[in-house]
């Protein structure tokens, strides 16, 4: 059986380095992409010391062209492009009265923008192919529920779950199915931003950022990026086959529906 290929975006660090691990060693050759080479380099090496298969590609997810060039890059180097996971974003904490014109533009050219120029990029060759494809987007609490002092990143992850639900329906034609994962509070460096932001609000505000977490998850434990990671292998392969259109939430029972 020839290897599966699987592209992620943002496979430097946190959630996407994870994906990237365990899709390889779920048997699939990936494409670890990240706005820092040295970044995505550095997955690799890890994936390659796991003797699994991997090569490092630079790509900023706000320009469209960088994700058609990745992608014809890694369709020219492979034949074809079986999965596609958009994991690249950033986030901005703060009062909605303080959130800048440049901050909500930086927050959807990342986790909007980023996501349907992803979608756009593997659509276009998984359209072409044999046996269609499976593209899988990043959302998060911020997608389920509007939160406080998080309103342009909830605005962000609001319109994944609508653009995972567009793209779905329009390119199942084709086979592909289109997805989001959606972790919680997971112990990564985007993580810890969030901290040094809240770090940084009145003592009302950081109290109410802290309310809407503390307490809440029921499994009682922060998650991993392992945890997000293992789904996102789940949606990748056959066993998902029947799955599109859906945001799926892995966060330990924090938010339920
Ligand atoms: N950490 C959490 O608690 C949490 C919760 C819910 C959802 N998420 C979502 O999961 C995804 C990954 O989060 P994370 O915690 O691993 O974040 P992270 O900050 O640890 O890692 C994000 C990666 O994306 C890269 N990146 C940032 N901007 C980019 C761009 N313009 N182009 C390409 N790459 C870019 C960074 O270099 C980094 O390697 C994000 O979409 C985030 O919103 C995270």
């Amino acid at each position: 059986m020839t290897r599966k290929i699987a592209v992620i975006t943002g496979a430097g660090q946190g959630i996407g380095r994870a994906i990237a691990k365990e899709l390889a060693a779920a048997g699939f050759f990936v494409a670890a992409s990240d706005i820092i080479m040295a970044a995505a380099q550095r997955t690799v090496s890890e994936i390659h010391q796991q003797h699994h298969q991997a090569a490092a590609y630079q790509a900023n997810v706000i320009n469209q062209h960088d994700l058609r060039d990745l992608v014809t890059q890694v369709v020219t180097e492979h034949g074809r492009i079986d999965v596609m996971v958009n994991d690249a974003g950033i986030v901005k904490v703060g009062p909605i009265e303080q959130i800048t014109d440049k901050e909500v533009d930086d927050l959807m050219a990342v986790n909007v923008k980023g996501v349907l120029f992803g979608i756009q990029a593997a659509a276009e060759f998984m359209k072409k192919q044999a046996g269609g494809g499976k593209i899988i987007n990043a959302a998060g609490l911020g997608a389920v529920e509007g939160m406080p002092l998080l309103s342009a990143y909830s605005a962000s992850k609001f319109a994944v779950r609508g653009l995972t639900q567009a793209a779905a329906k329009e390119l199942a034609p084709y086979h592909i199915t289109v997805n989001a994962y959606s972790p919680g509070i997971v112990n990564s460096p985007l993580w810890d931003l969030i901290n040094a932001q809240v770090d940084k609000l009145d003592q009302a505000d950081r109290q109410k950022m802290l309310e809407q977490f503390n307490d809440r998850i029921a499994l009682g434990r922060i998650e991993e990026p392992e945890d997000a990671a293992k789904l996102v292998t789940f949606l990748a392969s056959e066993g998902a086959d029947y799955i599109t259109g859906q945001t799926i939430t892995v966060d330990g029972g924090l938010h339920m529906s």
